[in-house]
C-alpha cells in the first residue's frame, strides 16, 4: 500500500500542476485561431505563460485545485477499502506540501478542515471490471466552472432560442444556451461534458463522465458524433472568447454521452470545465502498486515556454497601443475617475485579498485595516508557511467575482475600496457603485496563478485566517500586477456589452437544425 499512496501523491501532483497533452493541444490550436494583439490573445498568451510555469515550478496551474474525483476501477479481489485510505493520505500529503489548496469547508460552520479531508471530500468512485489492473482517473474541477454547470429539464424555454423540445434539437439547443450562459466566468475557453437523459444526479454523473474522454477522441454514436461537431463549431460564433473578453475561442472541447431515461422526464445536463482542465489517469500494478502507464499522454507535448519569446514581441506591439496606468494605493477618486474600459492597469504596492467570507464579515464589521482608497483582490491562494514562519504564495489567480454582487457596492462605499480585482465581471448594482463612489472593477486573467503569484513579491500580514487559509485576509506586497478595466466609473461594462452581443448571436441558432 506505501507504493500504491506514492503512485497516488504523484498522480495528484501531475493533475495540479502539469497539464495533459490532449488539453494542451487545444489550448494551442485556440491561440492559433486569435488574431495578435487582440485583449482574448493577450489573455491566452498569459495562460500558456502561466502553463509552463506551472511546469517549472512544479506549482498549481490555478489556485483553486478543485474538488479531488477519483474513479477507479479494480480487479476482482481487491481491497478497495485500503486503495481508499492510501488516496485519502495521499491527498492529505498533497496539501502539507502546497500541491492543492486546501479546499473541503464544513457546510454549516465554514470551518475549512485543512487538509481536504472530510465527508464528502474527496469523492472516490469504485468500479470493478475483468482487467488485470487498477485504473485511476483523477480531474480536479475548480469550484467557477462547477458553478456554471447547467442542467435542463425539457421542454425548456430558453433565452434567445426559444422553445427546445423533447428531441436531439432540442438537445441541441440546451448545449448552445449552455454555453451562453457561462459566459466568462468559468474561465472560458471551455470544455463540457453532456449527459443526456437519466435523472438530475446520474444525469450529471454522466455528463461528468465525459470529461473524462479524451479531447481528440471520436464519438462512435453518429447522432452524437454530428452533435460534438455542431457545437464545438457553432459555439465559436458566439463571440464570449477568453475570460469573456470577446474573441474567436469560447469552447475547445464538446463530449456528448447519452443514457435512458424514465417516460416523465428528460434531462440535459452539462458539465463546464475551465480551460484548466486538469484530469490526468494512470493504469496501475495491483501487486506492486506501481505506475505502469498514464492516460492522456500520447502524442506531442506542447512546451508553451518555446512561444513565449515570440508572444513577447507581439505582446509588447500591442501593448504600445494601449493606455497601460499605473496604480499604487492609497488611490485618489480622481484617479480612478480618468479610467475607461480597455484601459491596462498595472498595480504596485499593496493590496488585500477578500473574497465570500469577508464580504459577508464586512457587511456587519468594521475592516481590521484601513481600507479608505486601498484595492480589494478576489482571491483565495495557495500559501506555504516556512520555518520562520513566514508565509509565501505559491497559487494566486482571481476569483468569480460575481458571488460578492450583494455585497461590493456596499462595502466599496463603506469603506472608501476605489479598486476591485476578479474575474468574470460583476453586476448592474456594482456598476452603480463605481459609478455613485469613484471605482473601478479590474479583471485579471482566472487560472493564471503561477503568473500572479509571480507578481506577488511579498506577504505583509493576514487577518482572519480563522475563516482558513483560501478566505482569510492576505496583506500582499505586489510588483507589476496587470489586470484589465472591465468596468468603470463612466456606467461602462466590457461583461454587459458581451453578454448582450453574444445573446443576439445565441439567437441565431434558433432554427431546426437536427
Ligand atoms: O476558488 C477559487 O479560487 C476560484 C474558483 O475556482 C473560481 O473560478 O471562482
Ligand atoms: S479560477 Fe478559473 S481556472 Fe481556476 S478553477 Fe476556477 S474556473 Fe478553473
Amino acid at each position: 500500500m506505501e507504493q500504491f499512496q506514492k503512485s497516488m501523491y504523484d498522480l495528484i501532483v501531475e493533475t495540479s500542476t502539469n497539464l495533459p497533452k490532449d488539453v494542451r493541444r487545444a489550448i494551442k490550436a485556440a491561440k492559433e485561431r486569435e488574431s495578435a494583439g487582440t485583449r482574448s490573445a493577450m489573455s491566452l498568451a498569459t495562460i500558456t505563460n502561466n502553463i509552463s510555469m506551472a511546469d517549472d515550478n512544479v506549482s498549481p496551474i490555478c489556485q483553486d485545485t478543485g474538488l479531488p474525483t477519483f474513479k477507479i476501477k479494480t480487479p476482482v479481489g481487491v481491497n478497495q477499502l485500503k486503495l481508499k485510505e492510501a488516496i485519502k493520505n495521499a491527498i492529505a500529503e498533497a496539501t502539507k506540501d502546497s500541491k492543492l489548496r486546501p479546499n473541503s469547508v464544513d457546510s454549516l460552520t465554514g470551518a475549512n478542515s485543512g487538509d481536504n479531508l472530510g465527508g464528502g471530500t474527496p469523492v472516490i468512485k469504485f468500479d470493478q471490471w475483468e482487467e488485470d489492473y487498477i485504473d485511476v482517473r483523477l480531474i480536479l474541477k475548480g469550484g467557477g466552472c462547477e458553478n456554471k454547470n447547467i442542467q435542463y429539464s425539457l421542454p425548456a424555454e430558453l433565452d434567445g432560442l426559444g422553445r427546445a423540445g423533447r428531441d436531439l434539437d432540442g438537445i441541441r439547443k440546451c448545449i448552445m444556451h449552455s454555453v451562453y450562459q457561462a459566459q466568462g466566468q468559468g474561465c472560458s475557453a471551455g470544455f463540457i461534458g453532456v449527459g443526456i437523459g437519466g435523472d438530475r444526479s446520474s444525469g450529471y454523473d454522466l455528463a461528468k463522465e465525459q470529461l473524462f474522454r479524451s479531447v481528440d477522441d471520436v464519438n462512435p454514436n453518429e447522432d452524437l458524433r454530428k452533435l460534438e461537431e455542431y457545437i464545438l463549431e457553432n459555439a465559436n460564433e458566439l463571440g464570449i472568447g477568453t475570460m469573456g473578453f470577446g474573441g474567436e475561442t469560447t469552447l475547445l472541447g464538446c463530449k456528448v454521452g447519452v443514457m435512458n431515461r424514465i417516460p416523465a422526464s428528460f434531462f440535459v445536463s452539462v458539465a463546464y470545465n475551465c480551460w484548466a482542465y486538469r484530469r490526468l489517469g494512470v493504469k496501475v500494478n495491483p501487486d506492486t502498486g506501481e505506475i505502469n502507464e498514464w492516460h492522456y499522454q500520447d502524442g506531442e507535448k506542447i512546451n508553451f515556454a518555446d512561444e513565449a519569446a515570440q508572444e513577447t514581441a507581439a505582446t509588447t506591439e500591442a501593448e504600445q497601443e494601449t493606455k497601460v496606468v499605473t496604480l499604487q494605493a492609497p488611490i485618489t477618486e480622481e484617479q480612478i475617475r480618468e479610467l475607461k474600459v480597455g484601459d491596462v492597469v498595472q498595480i504596485n504596492g499593496r493590496m488585500y485579498t477578500g473574497r465570500d467570507a469577508i464580504h459577508h464579515h464586512l457587511m456587519e464589521n468594521d475592516a481590521p485595516v484601513d481600507l479608505n482608497g486601498q484595492v480589494i483582490y478576489h482571491c483565495g491562494p495557495v500559501m506555504m508557511k516556512d520555518d520562520q514562519e513566514k508565509w509565501h504564495v505559491k497559487a494566486a489567480g482571481p476569483t468569480t467575482s460575481i458571488r460578492e454582487e450583494p455585497y461590493q457596492g456596499d462595502i466599496m462605499k463603506k469603506f472608501g475600496i476605489r479598486a476591485v480585482i476578479g474575474k468574470g465581471g460583476m453586476g448592474p448594482k456594482t456598476l452603480k457603485a463605481l459609478e455613485e463612489h469613484g471605482g473601478v472593477y479590474l479583471n485579471a486573467i482566472g487560472g493564471a496563478a503561477q503568473y500572479y503569484a509571480d507578481c506577488i513579491k511579498e506577504v505583509e500580514g493576514v487577518d482572519l485566517m480563522n475563516f482558513g487559509i483560501p478566505e482569510a485576509m492576505w496583506h500582499l506586497r505586489v510588483e507589476g500586477f496587470t489586470a484589465v478595466v472591465t468596468m468603470d466609473s463612466h456606467g461602462n461594462s466590457l461583461h454587459r456589452d458581451v453578454d448582450k452581443s453574444s445573446l443576439e448571436k445565441l439567437s441565431k441558432f434558433k432554427e431546426r437544425v437536427f
